[in-house]
């Protein structure tokens, strides 16, 4: 008997032995921990949810790439205390490589840059949706894998880029449904905090991992950070300066502490200049303590987020005009965001905005005798190529099933193909939308 279990069913039987087969014998059937199946409804959803990223990058001009969910590891071994290498799904292989599953699509972009070198054409505007990994002790059940939408604009060091990206995820906000109402994007810039840092004579080399640590403010609390920031030898009076001047909530404000020409005012005042331009300023919010936690951002730092503050961040990104000369390469000024399958999804569910989208085809053909199985082949062959979606009926079925059958599948037609019909050349052809019925010449059937 099948029971439901968790999130997937199983046979009855309890999991005897470590390969995970039942004491029935049967395999288990749960995915890997913290995986997710995608079954043919999920997988409707996902393509939906994909489709809508790949319409964004398109109407944006961006260009797909893709790179192995396998990489070398050293692609994102970083000393900066990160969350995402620390919790790196690393492993050595057969041949002894060090390898890991990419935890993010921004380091094999870089590569593919330096692949190319001064034979890619700039600015250069690539978009990626691809399964990413962390390997997470299952004490808080976390997912171990998501699927991330990446856009990336590759030689534009002014914020035009990042204006550009901010429109990109305004649009797909709106193409799902949400509005500035639901959701925002909080801005700020890296620049803030470095200004901040020099003034208090941080060392510039401790900048990232300081960033890494502000970055956990919300999770861990101020008393953390300061122990944490204390570790790293910065001292009290820098940390009450920096978190000062992370609870600033205005560009004056900003301005005042950096004055007017600091490059962080300079940026984030063109920014939203360029946001007014096109027509997206409400969905941003000047806000400092927004850090992001990965290491190598330079710049413009910026994540979407649901106003009634229910969820974590939606996406992220900013600008990382260091990450190739980190890698060995020449430098090139980059900007993008990483746009996330599971937050968006959870946030629609909640708003009552999931769409169902149902299993459809165009057609049904059914042969109401065996020996006319070969002409309804035929039929359902040239509506294919036509570009008809049709399921063709493999088992000798009556009219009534086959009826019922075509309404499960939302069909649009319903094709018998009878013998007396056939004698004369035709088809009985239901329209099931206008619940009208035609005899055919079934040469004439497109
Ligand atoms: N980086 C990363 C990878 C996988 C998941 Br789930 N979350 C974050």
């Amino acid at each position: 008997t099948l029971k439901a279990a968790g999130e997937g069913r199983t046979v009855a039987g309890k999991i005897t032995e470590p390969t995970g087969k039942t004491d029935k014998g049967m395999i288990d059937t749960q995915p890997p921990r913290g995986t997710r199946d995608f079954f043919p409804e999920d997988m409707r959803l996902r393509n939906w949810l994909f489709g809508e990223f790949a319409a964004v990058s398109t109407a944006f001009g961006f260009e797909q790439f893709d790179a192995p969910v396998l990489e070398s590891e050293e692609l994102f071994v970083r000393k900066a205390g990160e969350e995402i290498t620390d919790q790196l799904y690393n492993f050595e292989d057969k041949g002894q490589r060090r390898v890991a599953l990419r935890p993010e699509l921004t380091p094999s972009l870089a590569r593919l840059v330096l692949q190319r070198g001064k034979t890619l054409p700039l600015p250069a505007k690539w978009f990626a949706i691809g399964q990413c990994w962390r390997y997470e002790r299952m004490t808080r059940g976390r997912r171990r894998e998501h699927y991330q939408w990446n856009m990336d604009i590759v030689g534009v060091s002014g914020v035009e880029a990042e204006a550009e990206l901010l429109a990109a995820v305004v649009m797909l906000f709106e193409r799902v449904g949400l509005s500035s109402r639901d959701v925002g994007i909080k801005v700020s810039s890296r620049k803030v905090l470095q200004s901040v840092m020099s003034q208090f004579g941080v060392p510039p080399e401790s900048f990232a991992k300081v960033c890494v640590i502000v970055d956990k403010l919300d999770k861990i609390g101020r008393v953390k950070v300061e122990s944490e920031l204390a570790d790293l030898g910065v001292a009290p009076s820098t940390i009450d300066g920096v978190l000062s001047a992370m609870s600033l909530t205005s560009l004056e404000q900003l301005a005042d502490l950096l004055g007017p020409n600091s490059e962080a005012v300079q940026d984030l005042t063109r920014l939203f200049q360029l946001a007014e331009g096109y027509g997206y300023k409400e969905w941003l919010v000047f806000d400092p303590s927004v850090v992001r936690g990965l290491a190598y951002y330079t710049g413009v730092v910026f994540e979407g987020f649901d106003r009634e503050g229910k969820l974590r961040a939606i996406c992220g990104g900013g600008r990382y005009d260091r990450l190739l000369g980190a890698f060995g390469g020449d430098n090139a000024p980059m900007a993008g965001f990483g746009f996330g399958d599971a937050v968006i999804v959870e946030l629609l569910k909640e708003s009552g905005k999931l769409p169902a989208p149902p299993h459809r085809v165009d057609d049904v053909v059914v042969p109401l005798d065996a020996s006319l199985r070969p002409a309804a082949s035929g039929i359902a062959s040239r509506l294919r190529r036509g570009g008809r979606s049709v399921d063709l009926v493999l088992e000798a079925k009556k009219m009534k099933w086959a009826f019922k059958h075509a309404e499960k599948l939302n069909a649009s037609r319903l094709v018998l193909v009878g013998a007396s019909e056939w004698e004369r050349g035709n088809v009985v052809v239901k329209d099931l939308a206008k619940f009208e019925q035609m005899e055919v010449p079934a040469d004439s059937l497109v």
